[in-house]
């Protein structure tokens, strides 16, 4: 399955009315989202809003109780298998002690173009050096993850995405706790990728950076609390519904915010 297998008319992600809990903790409450092709889209609420529940269910890591979701159209078993969907979880959903090195973790994102023994042929190759490249980790090529810092490991997985040839990125929190390069760096990758016509749902607390970074936006807080342009979701009034007292200030880059002068 590839890019060109993919009905064009058919939304990235397409989420209706997905309920999750977790024994008495309601995580997602009949959540429905669209994500158009081509767009970069930003997820945003404070900890706890189910964020990282909704990455899990478009992975199919975790199954809702209620609703469902397609990503270009097929279930995220399909999406998967067809190596169409990539993911970079949360730092702390990963087991760092894990004796793997960068170009291991690159190398996984060809697993689905390689045959059932995972020899890698030299396209698999190919693609994980100029996916290493892309991220501007060549020379850290054989060193153990856990060795890397916070920023270094969050490019690793982004190239791992990248090597997989993912029509989808889902990054769940990519600029926590990394520094100033890798995150110009993976904000770069993410607009180029989007120049490519790939699609990505990014989660980030970084709203003053989310108009420059995103077309459009979710905000979540167990329900959708708003979606559309980052203009239209952040407002001074849902920020102040979805972070409560000491919201956030509205980014005063957001396009709406700076009016353009008639006849500028
Ligand atoms: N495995 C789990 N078992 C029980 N409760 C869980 C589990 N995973 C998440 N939760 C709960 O579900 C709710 C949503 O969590 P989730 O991790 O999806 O939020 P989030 O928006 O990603 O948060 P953060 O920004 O802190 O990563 C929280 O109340 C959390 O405590």
């Amino acid at each position: 399955m590839n890019q060109t297998s993919l009905n064009p008319t058919e939304p990235a992600i397409v989420v209706d009315r997905l309920s999750v809990h977790y024994g008495d903790v309601t995580a997602l409450d009949s959540v429905s989202v669209t994500v158009n092709r081509g767009q970069i889209c930003g997820l945003i609420g404070v900890n706890g809003s189910g964020k990282s529940t909704l990455f899990k269910c478009l992975m199919g890591l975790v199954n809702a109780q209620q609703g469902s979701l397609a990503l270009f159209g097929r279930s995220s078993t399909a999406a998967r298998k067809g190596r169409l969907v990539a993911y970079v979880p949360q730092s702390e959903d990963v087991d760092w002690n894990f004796p793997v090195s960068v170009g291991d973790v690159v190398l996984m994102g060809r697993y689905a173009h390689m045959g059932p023994l995972r020899h890698p042929s030299r396209a698999d190759r190919a693609a994980v050096d100029h996916a290493l490249e892309r991220v501007g980790l060549t020379g850290l090529r054989n060193r153990p993850i856990g060795e890397l810092s916070g920023g270094q490991k969050k490019r690793t997985f982004v190239a791992r995405g990248i090597a997989q040839e993912a029509q989808l990125l889902l990054l769940d929190e990519p600029f926590a706790g990394v520094d100033k390069v890798s995150e110009a760096t993976i904000v770069e990758l993410l607009h180029d990728l989007k120049g490519e016509g790939r699609t990505v749902l990014v989660s980030t607390h970084d709203l003053a950076g989310l108009p420059q970074l995103c077309d459009s936006a979710i905000l979540l807080h167990q329900r959708i609390l708003a979606e559309g342009t980052p203009a239209k979701v952040l407002t001074h009034e849902n920020l102040a519904r979805a972070f409560g007292p000491g919201s956030p200030p509205v980014p005063a880059a957001t396009p709406s915010a700076t009016p353009i002068a008639p006849g500028a």
